[in-house]
């Protein structure tokens, strides 16, 4: 058997970083049964005696850039290579800077299995041989519906509602966005990506346990006001096509001033959608960018594809899109004027906060508040992880479980223990 660090760098030569799963449009009909056997096959390989040591690098990068957003992963490599190739001394160094190492135990199952089943009931669109990605450093513009569907798992149609519901819509939002907190005060993204934007929950039916974001403590939701009501019930017939179970239940409402005002990019946190969601995006006011890129980059995809989303166009992530890529609203030089709206773009991002998925079924994290569920890259599984470092607490604790799925990708919650199933990397 080859050292740990030969096997690294060896792997480094050949498929470094291609994602092992291409469950998002493109590849999810392409081959269905790769994709299990994969997914069994690398559940086998993590649990595994020797610990660490047949995950390959990639699976490990992976995980690793999943647990951290923010280090690059040339660091990560550096990191994992500094500690042998284990994934959990890599995130202890990263967490706490400790490198205290237990032994694993031997397998069992983390029982993400039952996931498959609730992807298999999901609509896919027809496999399309998969074009040529935009090389590192260029950005490749995507301006026609058709060709957005042909690169990216992205849908736009362009003009969604009747013009006088986009136009009252717009007016009512611009009125409510008077009463936004400044950048940085419940700011769903400050903490983890540059985000000069301010942005509010609103839910259907309010909550009665607070949501988290990042350690916060969220202010209760809004109400959908008369206009978001009915534009949102149209959103829900066409979501219906994509995802027969779901309701649009909650959108999150961001509020763009002008050209620098942007968010970077980021994917959008799976805590109370669950996996695979999938998000409407409706773009009043000024035209602004839609940045996309594919995650983890690799040599040969680190472009990044951008999409141009005009007045009353519904942008949809599909299934797959929060575990493959990264979104972002790239901060500009100069915006074209709406005539409603001056220099603002509002977006509202409808989704399916899910029941299964309540506040309330939320794992706690070791270090206090509530984890965040998050998949490692290309969603062959998931976990719940530590925000801590979203709360400007360094990595934070490195708390990690990983997520125990039931029927339709629900949360197995524990009724005699009163909390959500979870399972350790070493049970
Ligand atoms: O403004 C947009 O279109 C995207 C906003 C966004 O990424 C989000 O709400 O998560
Ligand atoms: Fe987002």
């Amino acid at each position: 058997m080859l050292p740990v660090k030969k096997k690294l760098r060896k792997s480094l030569d050949s498929s470094f970083f291609e994602p092992k799963l291409q469950r998002d449009r493109r590849g999810s009909s392409a081959d269905p049964g790769t994709t299990k056997g994969d997914a069994e096959g690398s559940t086998a390989e993590y649990v595994s005696e020797e610990g660490d040591e047949r995950l390959d690098t990639d699976t490990k990068i992976a995980l690793l850039a999943s647990l951290h957003p923010s280090v690059s992963t040339a660091a990560l490599m550096d990191i994992l290579l500094s500690a042998d190739g284990s994934i959990k001394a890599t995130s202890q160094l990263l967490a706490t800077g400790q490198t205290t190492l237990q032994a694993r135990k031997p397998p069992s199952s983390t029982n993400q299995s039952s996931l498959e089943s609730f992807i298999s009931t999901q609509s896919t669109s027809t496999t399309a041989a998969a074009p040529k990605p935009p090389p590192k450093g260029q950005t490749m513009h995507l301006y026609t519906p058709a060709l957005i569907a042909l690169h990216t798992p992205c849908i736009l149609h362009p003009t969604f509602l009747l013009p006088h519901l986009a136009t009252a819509l717009l007016q009512e939002l611009l009125q409510e966005s008077t009463t936004f907190p400044p950048p940085g005060k419940f700011n769903l993204f400050s903490r983890t990506v540059q985000s000069p934007h301010r942005s509010v929950m609103y839910t259907t039916t309010p909550a009665t346990t607070p949501y988290y974001y990042q350690g916060i403590t969220l202010p209760p939701p809004r109400a959908f006001t008369p206009s978001m009501s009915t534009a949102a019930g149209l959103v829900e017939k066409y979501f219906h096509t994509l995802e027969p179970r779901g309701r649009i239940t909650a959108a999150l409402v961001n509020c763009y001033s002008g050209p620098q005002q942007g968010v970077g990019f980021h994917t959008d946190a799976l805590t109370y959608i669950g996996p695979r969601a999938i998000i409407c995006t409706l773009s009043l006011g000024v035209t602004r960018e839609f940045r996309i890129q594919k995650q983890p980059p690799t040599s040969h995809s680190s472009g990044t594809y951008a999409i141009h989303l005009p007045h009353n166009s519904l942008l949809v992530m599909t299934a797959g899109m929060q575990e493959n890529w990264k979104h972002s609203i790239p901060l500009v030089q100069r915006v074209d004027r709406h005539e409603v709206s001056g220099d603002v773009r509002i977006a509202i991002t409808f989704r399916w906060y899910r029941d299964d998925y309540g506040p309330e079924v939320t794992p706690a994290c070791g270090c206090g508040g509530r984890m965040v569920l998050r998949p490692v890259w290309g969603g062959e599984k998931y976990f719940w992880s530590c925000d801590g470092e979203y709360r400007g607490v360094g990595q934070g604790c490195g708390y990690f479980k990983w997520a125990v799925f039931g029927e339709g990708g629900r949360p197995v919650f524990d009724e005699e223990k009163g909390k959500t199933v979870v399972r350790d990397d070493n049970e």
